[in-house]
């Protein structure tokens, strides 16, 4: 269970310490690894998945896939790492869960099992803690409705329904042809999942490319899906029905979105040469580093390569001096989860940065505009917030000052604000108060233990 949900929280304070040096290995990647349960889950027979991240939104998505039918083990470790085996049940297969499905802290988990169960002729609902129960489930409860599938959900402000959710699902359910009203790759995956018990073709048009790790694992899984590219960019995916899938082998790489707080804390703390080994680098999810080196950030790509269908290389990574720019708008959807932490890297560049079309970021695991800029602003930064964006005027790389003595930043059950206000602490005169670490774990259960081995290994002479 979500350790948020269970236990009590844990603060603590992040302050400044040694460069970080050396060479660390970031966890799996969690859009990779959520989406390997669940092909693994509906096909028929063994996928065997190593670099797995095993942090609890994963674990979500896998209790609810064993609660639908799938047989989930962890084997003990081999020569890299523990492998998991995933004995799938196939394509429109799934059981009647017998009780409600926990999804803990996890967007993802909740809008892509929607999809799934939707297109099967199952009862489900839907639980998750605080901070997952406020956000908004019209925009997959749209789409599997035009599919036939039945939700009772509680009342949202907006009228779009949030958990807890009930949801009857159909076979056989509808195709559709849907065009996505937001930059969303979890509504994309929702309605894709949907279509593969679902007999004829599921289409759907996706005007701003998201992230597209559905698109590449369906194929991979022997789906027949096709990707078709405008010439004004807008994507028309198509997904032949009642598909059979294959089991896989599949190599999860590293976590671009786990990477960036160590190559947003190599850049700001002076002394710092980091290699990070192995970063995804899917052009749908790897703007930031691009948004950093246009800052001035030094970030070498070194042996560049594939690694379970997706691109990947080592980052080098060493302090800089940063200025502060527009970022363009336009690359918001491949950087979605990496604004918090390049707000921490604009509060210490010099000059001004300014963000906007970020509205998405106000329905995430918080409302990352306003709380990135109260823990800012705590922490001594020059912040305004605007309706889509922040704009940040940097220090120079003169630390922040910190948070005051008996002040935390409050992190509202999300993970990203509370690594990334760690960050700020690392680049801070007094340090930075953190009110609790416990969501950390859903992402990136060995965030702290990686900070302190990287921090420690020039003193320690390691590697
Ligand atoms: O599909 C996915 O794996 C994800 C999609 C994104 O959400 P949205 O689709 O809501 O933007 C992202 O923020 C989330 O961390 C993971
Ligand atoms: C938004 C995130 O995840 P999810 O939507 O799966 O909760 C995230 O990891 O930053």
């Amino acid at each position: 269970m979500h350790s948020a949900a269970t236990s009590a929280p844990r603060p603590r304070r992040f302050t400044a310490a040694g460069p970080l040096t050396g060479r660390i290995r970031v966890p799996g990647d969690k859009s990779i690894s959520h989406r390997s349960i669940m092909l693994g889950a509906l096909a028929v027979g063994r996928t065997r998945v190593t670099g797995l991240l095993e942090g609890e939104d994963v674990m979500s998505t896998a209790a609810a896939m064993r609660a639908m039918g799938a047989s989930i083990e962890r084997l003990p470790d081999g020569a890299s790492g523990p492998e998991w085996v995933i004995d799938g049940v196939g394509v429109g297969s799934l059981l009647q869960p017998k009780q409600a499905l926990d999804m803990g802290n996890s967007g993802t988990s909740t809008r892509l099992l929607m999809g799934l169960v939707a297109s099967h002729a199952i009862t489900a609902t839907f639980i998750g803690d605080a901070s997952l129960s406020k956000r908004p489930m019209g925009r997959v409860i749209e789409p599997l409705s035009q599919m036939g599938a039945d939700f009772t959900a509680a009342p949202s402000g907006n009228g779009g329904g949030r958990l807890p959710l009930t949801l009857r699902g159909i076979a056989p359910a509808v195709p559709i042809s849907y065009r996505l009203p937001v930059a969303s790759a979890q509504v994309k995956s929702a309605v894709l999942l949907a279509g593969l018990n679902t007999p004829g073709i599921t289409t759907v048009i996706e005007p701003v490319p998201t992230r597209d790790h559905s698109e590449r694992m369906l194929k991979g899984f022997g789906a027949q899906l096709s990707v078709d590219v405008a010439p004004d960019g807008t994507r028309t995916i198509q997904l032949v029905g009642e598909a059979e899938l294959r089991p896989q082998t599949i190599e999860v790489p590293g976590d671009p979105s786990s990477a960036a707080f160590f190559v947003v804390a190599a850049l700001l703390v002076p002394g710092s040469d980091l290699v990070i080994e192995n970063v995804g680098l899917n052009p749908t999810r790897a703007a930031l580093f691009g948004v950093l080196r246009d800052m001035g950030g030094q970030i070498e790509e070194l042996d560049r390569r594939n690694v379970g269908g997706e691109p990947v290389a080592d980052l080098r990574v060493r302090h800089s001096a940063l200025t502060g720019i527009a970022v363009d708008p336009a690359v918001v959807p491949s950087m979605v989860d990496e604004f918090p932490v390049l707000f921490v890297a604009a509060a210490l560049a010099s000059g001004r940065t300014l963000t906007t079309g970020l509205e998405e970021l106000r329905v995430k695991e918080s409302d990352r505009i306003a709380v990135m800029r109260a823990a800012l602003e705590l922490a001594g930064a020059t912040v305004t917030e605007t309706a889509d964006g922040l704009i940040i005027d940097g220090t120079g790389a003169e630390p922040l000052p910190g948070t005051p003595e008996g002040a935390a930043v409050s992190t509202h059950l999300d993970h990203r604000i509370a690594m990334s206000m760690a960050v700020a602490g690392l680049a801070s005169r007094s340090g930075v108060e953190v009110d609790d670490t416990r969501p950390i774990a859903t992402s990136f259960p060995v965030f702290e233990a990686l900070l302190a081995r990287a921090s420690r290994a020039e003193a320690d002479g390691a590697a």
